[in-house]
């Protein structure tokens, strides 16, 4: 039996589904695996029992990646699981800040007992007057799943599109309209959009990516959608710009406690990915994540090892072996094989910044003194016996 803790409402109905061989625990201490979404695991006492953790979801800004490889813990995420769910709200954004639908729905319920409404609004309604998006000049900062979404949704709503993505990878520049205007930097983005939208990752290199200087080079009263993360804008910066009126309207996923004093604003409950679909999609997602990494060993969509895949364990034992990626790893784990005399019937190892994943079947089962001596392994975090 493998025991999983949940952390966080991982979907509306709390249905969560493993199968056979699974039971959910309440106690991390006893679980092998977490499945999760949102909550910050920063300073979080993570057991020794934990071997992998699935995050249904884009965003691992909220957990120490990088730390937890180095203690063999494997980070998986759902890519793209949840990114037409953010498109469609982010359209929806665009449009809400241009058409004055919400005033107008407020007008309608302030004047509920009006019995002659119906003249009354024909006089009101040039007060809500808007824009249209075709012809508008759109920036998309982030052109991965979310972003490439909503740049190809742009040019079909026969808006100019303009994407800014330096890492952008084969597979989404694929994806991408060809009437996705590529610019080289940021200000060339910025500069004379009305609609600015990000879809990056909170790191090192977008924290507060946008601030005072982007703003100034937007059109005047362009409109900022932020539903990548809090950290990614500057917030004294768009509070200025909508004080100012550069910014017409600023549509955040995030309440903070400088956005909701904000005039000109839209902000949601970090609701972004929150449809049934979305949520059905992650899970179903990072579940199958967890399952093969458990049963076989198998990485597909991790944040922190490479991908690695041999199929179902079928031979007599698999081992996995999690450690750094330095020179003469796969040299020292076979020459401790060798002392076993142990026939490898196959060997994979891959690589992924500074850490490396080796995984090997065998025809016989192992000896425990011969996992203890690769566990010994200088700069080996962990070593599984997965069959
Ligand atoms: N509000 C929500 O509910 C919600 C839902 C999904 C994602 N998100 C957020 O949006 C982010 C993007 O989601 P995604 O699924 O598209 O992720 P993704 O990994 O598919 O795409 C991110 C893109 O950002 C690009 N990028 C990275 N650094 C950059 C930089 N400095 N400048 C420009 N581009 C850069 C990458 O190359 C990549 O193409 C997530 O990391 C998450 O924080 C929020
Ligand atoms: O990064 C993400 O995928 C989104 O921010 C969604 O987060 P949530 O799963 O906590 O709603």
């Amino acid at each position: 039996m493998r025991n999983i803790k949940i952390i966080d409402d991982i979907t509306k109905d709390g249905q969560v589904t493993f199968g056979d061989g699974y039971a959910f625990v309440d106690d991390t201490a006893e679980a092998d695996a977490i499945l999760m979404r949102s909550t910050d695991l920063h300073g979080y006492d993570l057991p020794a029992s934990i071997r992998a953790i699935a995050r249904c979801g884009a965003g691992v800004n909220n957990i120490p990646i990088d730390d937890y490889a180095k203690r063999g813990v494997v980070v998986f995420n759902s890519p793209g699981a949840n990114a037409n769910a953010v498109k469609e709200i982010v359209l929806c954004m665009m449009v809400l800040s241009s058409r004055g639908v919400v005033q107008s729905m407020d007008w309608v319920r302030q004047n509920a007992d009006d019995p002659d409404i119906l003249t009354h609004a024909e006089h009101v309604k040039k007060a809500f007057v808007g824009r249209e998006l075709k012809g508008k000049r759109v920036g998309v900062i982030g052109l991965g799943n979310v972003g490439s979404k909503v740049a190809n949704a742009c040019v079909y709503l026969g808006m100019d599109v303009y994407g800014y993505d330096p890492f952008i990878s084969v597979e989404h520049a694929w994806e991408l309209s060809r009437d996705v205007q590529r610019v080289g930097t940021l200000e060339d983005l910025c500069r004379g959009c009305d609609y600015l939208t990000l879809h990056v990752p909170s790191k090192a290199d977008t924290v507060g990516m946008i601030g005072t200087d982007q703003l100034a080079l937007l059109a005047p009263g362009a409109v900022l959608i932020n539903f990548a993360r809090e950290t990614i804008v500057d917030e004294d910066a768009v509070d200025a710009a909508l004080h100012e009126g550069r910014l017409s309207w600023f549509a955040t996923d995030f309440a903070t406690p400088k956005t909701v004093l904000m005039p000109n604003t839209f902000i949601t409950t970090h609701s972004g990915a929150g449809t049934e679909e979305a949520e059905a999609n992650c899970a179903d997602m990072a579940i199958s994540e967890l399952k093969d990494y458990l049963e076989n060993g198998n990485i597909a969509h991790s944040v922190n090892y490479p991908s690695c895949s041999m199929g179902k364990a079928r031979a007599a034992s698999r081992i996995a072996c999690l450690h750094a990626n330095v020179p003469n790893m796969i040299g020292q784990i076979t020459a401790i094989l060798a002392k076993d005399n142990a026939n490898v019937q196959r060997m994979v190892n891959e690589s992924a910044g500074e850490n490396a994943y080796t995984m090997f079947d065998t025809d016989e089962h192992l000896e425990s003194s011969t996992i203890d001596a690769l566990k010994r392994i200088s700069s080996m975090y962990r070593v599984r016996v997965i069959k």
